[in-house]
This record gives structure tokens, C-alpha cells and sequence, in this order.
């Protein structure tokens, strides 16, 4: 696999797709610990103008939540591995079947069969739900047991393994939908994708982009089918620098 120092895309001809955590957000203890770096944020902002506003965030976070973390920036989002898009217009995109409902019996059926786990958390979202163990590692195999047991009793559920977590989504969801759903419009219509992940969950999304004639990054360590690797998160800012400024070299316009 290539590394990817040598590799700055041309901002006019490439669409980018950035996961959140463990790419543009370090990894926190807590979900609601996370933050995008303010410096990152403006290199975003800087690198959607040069592309065309061909920029867009797929994430296992609600989009509300994806709205604040990345705040002031309103982007195109894939939200909740891509259960929920918003559209370079601005349009929602969301399953026409309410949801509620069934996540909260599912969500409660896990806060009881978990029990108070010390160090297990339960994040809800609109349209599935997280297990959290990154503070109590040990539990790891007690928390995908618990959840494979209380999900045969949902089969509107997958689980979806990811860092220190286990999620449970609704079936047909996946980040490389959303990027491909994505790139069906102006201004990604046209471009190749880039997608930029972390996890075992941007994986269809790193297929996706290959399948499309772009091409894909893995941040970290760990098998993968994208094309390319950058060695830490903490690189990642500069690497979007380096874009930028070769856009900005090149006569695209990083006005907003
Ligand atoms: O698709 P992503 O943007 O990578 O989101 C995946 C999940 O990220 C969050 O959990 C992860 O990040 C937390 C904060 O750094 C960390 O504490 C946790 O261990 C990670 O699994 C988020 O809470 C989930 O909803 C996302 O699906």
C-alpha cells in the first residue's frame, strides 16, 4: 500500500469525504469528550471553497450532533453511518419509516440486560444505538455477548463492531450508500471521491470511493481495502494544509 506524503489530490477534480472520530476528531474517552480542532476546522472550511463546496462528513453521529462538532462549518452529511443524509442543498434524506419507537425498545432492553456495567456507556441515536466500553476494555466480551443476545430479540437491527464499541444500525445502512448517494450530485457529480477513515466502519465507504474511480486513506494501523495509509490522526491537519495550499498555487479560488 501506498504511503500517503506524495499524494495531494487536485481540489478541482476530487470530491472529500472525511469519517469524524478517530479522523478529524482525536479519539476522546467519552463520545461527548470528542472535539474537531478549531485549526482543523478552518483548513475544512479552507479546503470546501478550492472543491467547490465538494466536501462532506459520513459519520456514525447523529446530524445534529455532526452540526455542532463541526460548527460553524453546515456541511453535506452521511449521519448515523449514512441512515440520515443532508444533501449539498441542504435536503434531508432520512428512512420513511419512524424509528423511534423500536430504537427505544431496543435501547432499553440493552440498559437493562447491561445493567449499570461500570464503565459501559449507552449512547441512543435517531435511528440505532452505540455500547461504548473504551473505559472498561475488560468488558469487551461481555458487552458484544450482551448484544448479540438482546438483538436476536430485534432482527430490524445489525450490530456494527467499531472502536471499543458495538453498535446496532438499522439493515441496508452503510457509509459507502451515503458516499455514493452523495456523489449522484453537483457539486460532487463529475469528481472522483476520496473518503479519509480510522475504522472497521468506513470500510464500504473506502470500497465505494475505489469503485468510483477515487481512491481511499486509512488512518492508523490494521487491514483495510483503502488504497493508501497516513500513520497517525495527529497528520492529518497538515495533510489538508498541503491541499490547500497546492489548490490555492494552482488559481482555485479558496474565497468563500
Ligand atoms: O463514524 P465516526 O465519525 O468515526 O463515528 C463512529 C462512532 O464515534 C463515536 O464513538 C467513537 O468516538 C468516541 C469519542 O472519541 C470514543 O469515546 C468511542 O470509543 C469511539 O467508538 C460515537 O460516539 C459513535 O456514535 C459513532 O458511531
Amino acid at each position: 500500500m501506498r504511503a500517503l506524503q506524495d499524494f495531494i489530490p487536485d481540489s478541482l477534480a476530487w470530491a472529500f469525504f472525511f469519517d469524524l472520530d478517530g479522523t478529524l476528531a482525536p479519539l476522546a474517552e467519552r463520545p461527548e469528550q470528542a472535539s474537531v480542532p478549531p485549526a482543523t476546522l478552518g483548513m475544512l472550511e479552507r479546503l470546501g471553497c478550492i472543491a467547490g463546496g465538494a466536501l462532506a462528513v459520513i459519520s456514525g453521529r447523529p446530524l445534529e450532533t455532526l452540526d455542532v462538532l463541526l460548527q460553524p462549518l453546515v456541511l453535506p452529511l452521511g449521519a448515523e453511518h449514512g441512515a440520515i443524509i443532508r444533501d449539498s442543498s441542504g435536503n434531508i434524506h432520512a428512512p420513511a419509516n419512524d424509528a423511534a419507537g423500536i430504537v427505544r425498545a431496543l435501547a432499553d432492553a440493552l440498559d437493562e440486560s447491561l445493567g449499570g456495567m461500570p464503565g459501559v456507556l449507552l449512547e441512543r441515536k435517531n435511528f440505532g444505538i452505540a455500547v461504548h466500553y473504551r473505559q472498561a476494555p475488560e468488558a469487551a466480551d461481555a458487552v458484544r455477548g450482551i448484544m448479540q443476545t438482546v438483538r436476536s430479540r430485534f432482527p430490524q437491527f445489525e450490530l456494527l463492531p467499531g472502536k471499543m464499541v458495538v453498535e446496532a444500525k438499522l439493515p441496508g445502512v452503510d457509509k459507502g450508500r451515503a458516499l455514493s448517494y452523495l456523489m449522484r450530485d453537483i457539486p460532487f457529480a463529475g469528481r472522483k471521491p476520496l473518503m479519509v477513515g480510522d475504522d472497521t466502519t468506513d470500510e464500504t465507504a473506502f470500497r465505494e470511493a475505489n469503485a468510483l474511480g477515487g481512491t481511499s486513506v486509512k488512518i492508523g494501523p490494521g487491514a483495510t481495502s483503502a488504497r493508501l495509509r497516513l500513520a497517525a490522526q495527529d497528520a492529518l491537519p497538515g495533510w489538508i494544509e498541503r491541499i490547500v495550499e497546492a489548490g490555492a498555487m494552482s488559481g482555485a479560488s479558496d474565497n468563500a
